[in-house]
């Protein structure tokens, strides 16, 4: 784990400092609070420099800076090739910096979806993958992990150059988490057994742990290399086979883990990549042939997923969606820790997180103090080419992210929460925007209340313990939260009582594969990462027997 000391708050990944400490993915813990035309090292803990120029917000963002990597991949992956959709088309891929095409991708229609769920289907019926002994599907599976961590900064690249991600964040912060994933999983390959029953009678009984069978994976595009890994991973240790479908704004990082999975011995079948728009998604979940979906987007596709689901073969489905996750500072709270955690916390990847601190009470008795604390700290925070050495903040995803956030802006300042910095695009051309703050949030404010995915802090007010348990929980979410505090009673009945599926106490955004993510109320139900993912991914069959003179039962 990251560890916090004063005056440097869960800065695992921070770019804004001199030096930035990262960890290795065999340790595998971190913390990511660091630094369309759609509709449309693993030797140790490392050290890096990074030199950076404050950037004024409202400065104009320059030319891109051409990525490090050619794209290679565009096409559908299935079967373990490269293949054209059927129908030869293609969508355009936009780069947000430039609003520009970087690439076609092919389109994945209904016949390209049928074709990858045919080839899973007969990897998982016939292929070796769920019938291999699980040391060598672990095997595999971290040589996977060794391909992906050799090609962690071309990944990054395609990751940045679709949806804009700080190129050295995504390198140094979540490419190690995401192959962290695949040699944890890796390790319960052999490992994730049944158990044997006692029982009331005569009888043998036992359970069994087996694979579910052809899985569909769809995938938003805020974290997608670590989104895949959180739930191809699991889905191949258990012995599944894969239809999986990333974003249409960041699809290219998953056709070059498919390859590369496929280089590592992966058999053929075994992970399918069907690029595309939402219809492809939606051809995944109400495919009779597919046998569970997993699904990471917004609340509102979650509902249509689980929808399709039931209608079609009723096929189990586990759901990670959208947040309002409170961050609440206490008056005795470090406050250099809770200026910079709760900056990550809302900053972070452009404040497109699905456990972003987008509320953040802060108490009374240290309102006025955090407040310009906080509105220092954005000032300072550098906006431009994700690409460029000490950015901290790219664009926007794409357009349609873009203009919801500048939506949310207006909204925010249209119901009179108080603009105290920020509030305007930057540049002319690229999807950026100035790290923004609300102050005097009221709790029935759209700000307050809707997933806004973006830049723009809420600040709120408090006085007493249970008055912020109480407003913290009145979300139609409960992914996230965190809690800065020194008092271990306050602490303990806090955390108790958030209605949410993860709480972080003094730190922000750590993440370790041990630990299950998931959320309550709308944010989703299902968990991922940890022990507890293995059971989206496996069906248990009770088996009974007779047996005769048992010793006993
Ligand atoms: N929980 C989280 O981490 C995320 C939350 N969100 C929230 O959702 C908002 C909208 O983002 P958006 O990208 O539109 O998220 P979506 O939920 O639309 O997209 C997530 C994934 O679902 C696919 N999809 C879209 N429609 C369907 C459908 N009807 N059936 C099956 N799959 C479908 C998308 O495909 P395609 O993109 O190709 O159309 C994408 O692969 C964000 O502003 C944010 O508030 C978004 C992303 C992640
Ligand atoms: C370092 C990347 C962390 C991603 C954390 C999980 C995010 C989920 C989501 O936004 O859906």
């Amino acid at each position: 784990m990251a560890a916090m000391s004063k005056g440097a708050p869960a800065l695992g990944l921070a770019l804004k400092t001199s030096e930035v400490k990262h960890q290795d993915c065999s340790s595998s813990s971190a913390n990511f609070s660091s630094s369309s035309t759609r509709r449309r090292s693993r030797s140790g803990v490392g050290r890096v420099s990074m030199h950076c120029r404050a950037v004024l917000a409202t400065e104009q963002v320059e030319a891109p800076i051409k990525s490090p990597f050619p794209v290679q991949y565009t096409k559908l992956f299935i079967n373990n090739s490269f293949v054209d959709s059927v129908s030869g088309k293609t969508f355009p891929s936009i780069d947000p910096r430039s609003e520009e095409v970087a690439v076609e991708v092919a389109q994945a229609a209904a016949e390209d979806v049928d074709r990858a769920v045919k080839a899973a289907r007969k990897a998982f019926e016939e292929g070796p993958w769920p019938r291999m002994p699980g040391c060598e599907r672990a095997g595999i599976m971290n040589r996977i992990a060794d391909l992906l961590d050799e090609h962690k900064d071309e990944l990054s690249a395609l990751d940045t150059l679709n949806m804009g991600k700080v190129y050295d964040m995504a390198r140094l912060g979540e490419a190690p988490l995401a192959i962290g994933l695949f040699r944890y999983y890796a390790g319960w390959c052999d490992k994730a057994q049944g158990m044997t029953l006692p029982t009331n009678g005569p009888f043998h009984a036992y359970t069994l742990h087996e694979p579910i069978g052809v899985v569909g994976s769809i995938l938003p595009w805020n974290a997608p290399f670590y989104l895949l890994a959180m739930k191809v991973a699991p889905a191949l240790a258990c012995g599944n086979t894969i239809v999986l479908k990333p974003a249409q704004q960041s699809p290219l990082s998953a056709l070059l883990i498919a390859k590369l999975a496929a280089e590592a011995g992966l058999p053929d079948g075994v992970l399918n990549v069907v690029t595309g728009y939402g219809d492809t998604g939606m051809h995944i979940a109400s495919h009779m042939d597919v046998d569970k979906v997993a699904f990471t987007g917004s609340t509102q596709v979650g509902r249509q997923i689980m929808q399709a689901a039931a209608q079609s073969n009723l096929k189990p489905v586990n759901l990670e969606l959208g947040g309002k996750s409170p961050f609440i500072i206490f008056g005795d709270a470090d406050m250099d820790a809770a200026v910079e955690s709760a900056h990550q916390a809302i900053f972070y990847n452009q404040g497109q997180m699905c456990v972003a601190g987008s509320r953040t009470f802060v108490h009374e008795s240290v309102y006025d103090e955090y407040l310009e604390r906080a509105k220092a700290r954005a000032e300072k925070r550098v906006v431009g080419d994700p690409f460029k050495p000490g950015v901290e903040q790219g664009p926007q995803a794409d357009e349609a992210q873009f203009n919801k956030v500048m939506s949310y802006i207006r909204a925010g300042k249209d119901e009179g929460a108080r603009l105290i910095t920020g509030g305007e695009r930057v540049g002319s051309k690229g999807y950026y925007i100035q790290p923004t703050i609300f102050s005097d949030v009221q709790d029935d404010m759209k700000i307050c209340r809707e997933e806004i995915f973006g830049p723009v802090m809420s600040v709120i007010k408090f006085k007493t313990v249970e008055e912020v348990i109480q407003r913290s929980n009145q979300s139609e979410y409960g992914l996230g939260a965190t809690v800065m505090s020194k008092n271990v009673d306050i602490i303990n009945t806090v955390t108790r009582s958030l209605k949410a599926g993860i709480v972080w106490v003094n730190t922000y955004g750590i993440l370790t594969p041990s630990a299950p993510f998931g959320g309550y109320k709308s944010s989703g139900f299902g968990r991922e990462n940890g022990a507890y993912a293995l059971a989206n991914y496996q069906q248990v069959k009770s088996v009974i027997m007779p047996i005769c003179n048992p010793p006993y039962l």
